[in-house]
């Protein structure tokens, strides 16, 4: 389990997070919900390990990470198939010495289909819409297996059937062991989840 124990976040004056204490159990989807601003980002970033807490700790968080920021910029130059970017969530998996087997390839290619990407295999990550990329991105997550898959805002400005397929895709990689956590605006979404978390100016605010 992973335990967030009075946490607190400051960049330079701003306070992002004050004293969090929350647990996020493996097999569950927990929501994070709240204004822009609150906090939830931030939230996601210390558990990714990419900003580091002020006070407090964060104990329990697994090896194996998947993290989805919200919005990826991708430099239009950077010559990144769609097939390649979902076949690097391999590397994770793997590493990146060691060949991916055919199953490993037919994981990849079943996950692009799943996410409705397939079509778009070889065209370049840089090309696509923001959605499509979206959709891409999180293939590349899926693909890892990992035990914490981290999502900031997963289906903002998806389709309606794109956010149905994702949130399957969610459902099942709790149903697989994995602790899922996302920050999301979507009412619906933070309601199908198994716990609530409201952050209101950095504050956490439980919800069950
Ligand atoms: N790199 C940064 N430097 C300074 N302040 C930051 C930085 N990142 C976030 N903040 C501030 O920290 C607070 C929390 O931001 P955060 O991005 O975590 O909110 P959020 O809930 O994810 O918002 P949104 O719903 O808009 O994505 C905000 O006041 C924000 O301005």
């Amino acid at each position: 389990m992973i335990v967030v124990n009075r946490l607190d976040v400051t960049y330079g004056s701003v306070h992002a997070l004050e004293r969090i204490d929350a647990a996020f159990s493996p097999g569950t989807v927990s929501a994070l919900v709240g204004h822009n601003g609150s906090g939830k980002s931030t939230l996601l970033h210390v558990l990714a390990g990419l900003v580091s807490c002020t006070h407090g700790s964060v104990t329990g968080v697994p090896r194996s990470i998947a993290f989805v920021p919200q919005q990826v910029a991708v430099d239009e130059l950077v010559p990144l198939s769609v097939a390649a970017t979902v076949n690097m969530g391999l590397w994770a998996k793997l590493g990146a010495w060691r060949r991916p087997s055919r199953a490993d390839r037919r994981f990849c290619m079943s996950t692009m289909r799943r996410m409705g990407v397939l079509e778009l295999a070889e065209r370049r990550l840089g090309d696509l819409s923001g959605g499509q990329r979206q959709r891409t991105l999180l293939a590349q997550a899926l693909v890892q297996q990992a035990d914490l898959l981290l999502l900031d805002e997963p289906t903002t400005g998806l389709d309606p059937d794109a956010c149905d397929i994702i949130n399957t895709a969610i459902r099942e990689e709790a149903a697989r062991g994995a602790t899922v956590i996302m920050a999301t605006h979507d009412r619906r979404q933070a309601e199908a989840a198994d716990t609530i978390h409201r952050l209101v100016n950095g504050l956490l605010h439980d919800q069950g």
